[in-house]
């Protein structure tokens, strides 16, 4: 996993940007509005994720949490304001879309879904070596869908989907880790072993953003928390954020439930 610290001054920040959430930033908002037509979904978000750090962004729905992170891996353009991904980072961010988001009726093969992780290394037309195919079918197996391998994704379960995707992250093995929704439509036992497996990623150094909308889940295992209406209600550590006045806010500014 290729993480290289990079101090603050090196990377143009300052000591007090970096403070904010324990580390050196990976990635930086300054006052970014994102928007379609007549729509502000985002305004005005400052702030940044640590290296290391493990976050999680709740807001109601409609919050723009979907559109932070389409912001931050550049499949949306900022209106206004900028995102920074700092060196060594730019190369090194992986997503996990919202499931929703990917066409399911593509007739490819778990397998393959899983082999495109490791696209960065082995490049469009380039044979997988021993140690790719080793890789893949490592993940295959630590998410359980060793069996599952030359099925379709068209005849995955939900809950086997998520693994799946969480076994492309695991061959991508970059030092950011972007999930959204990741816990969406799967049993207890799923995301219990995906919970786990993302914890790893925390444990191993890497930096994680999730989209989530389970705020006792968030209590319980995320350090960090981004609460989104719109806009920035509160980012810090999880126990300061999450208060009932914040969450009345954030409920307040958007325009739908949790
Ligand atoms: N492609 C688009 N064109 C126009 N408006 C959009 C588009 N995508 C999202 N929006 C709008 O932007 C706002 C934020 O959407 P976003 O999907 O980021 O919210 P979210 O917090 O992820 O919501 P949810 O929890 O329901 O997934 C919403 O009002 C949504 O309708």
């Amino acid at each position: 996993m290729p993480i290289h610290p990079v101090s603050a001054e090196a990377s143009g920040l300052s000591a007090a940007d970096a403070a904010t959430t324990g580390g050196r930033p990976v990635i930086q908002l300054d006052d970014v509005t994102v928007g379609w037509n007549g729509v502000t979904a985002l305004s005005g978000v400052t702030g940044s994720f640590a290296e290391g750090s493990l976050t999680a962004i709740l807001g109601p729905n409609g919050a723009g949490k979907s559109t932070l992170l389409k912001t931050v891996t550049g499949q949306l353009t900022a209106r206004t304001g900028q995102v920074t991904i700092h060196p060594p980072f730019e190369g090194g961010i992986s997503l996990l879309p919202q499931i929703s988001d990917i066409d399911r009726s593509f007739p490819i093969t778990t397998h393959d879904l899983v082999s495109m992780g490791a696209w960065r290394r082995v490049g469009a037309f380039r044979r997988y070596d021993k140690a790719e195919r080793q890789r893949i079918r490592d993940a295959l197996a630590t998410v359980g869908l060793t069996d599952k391998a030359r099925d379709l994704i068209s005849g995955l379960s939900g809950g086997q989907m998520q693994r799946a995707l969480f076994a492309r992250l695991i061959v991508c093995d970059a030092p950011v880790m972007i999930l959204d929704e990741p816990f969406t439509a799967v049993d207890e036992g799923t995301c219990e072993l995906l919970l786990q497996i993302l914890l790893g990623w925390h444990r191993e150094g890497r930096t994680v953003l999730v989209v989530l909308h389970d705020a006792a889940l968030v209590r319980r295992c995320f350090p960090q928390t981004l609460l989104l209406a719109r806009q920035v209600v509160a980012w810090g550590p999880t126990a300061a954020v999450l208060t009932d006045a914040n969450l009345e806010q954030a409920r307040s500014l958007a325009l739908g439930g949790f």
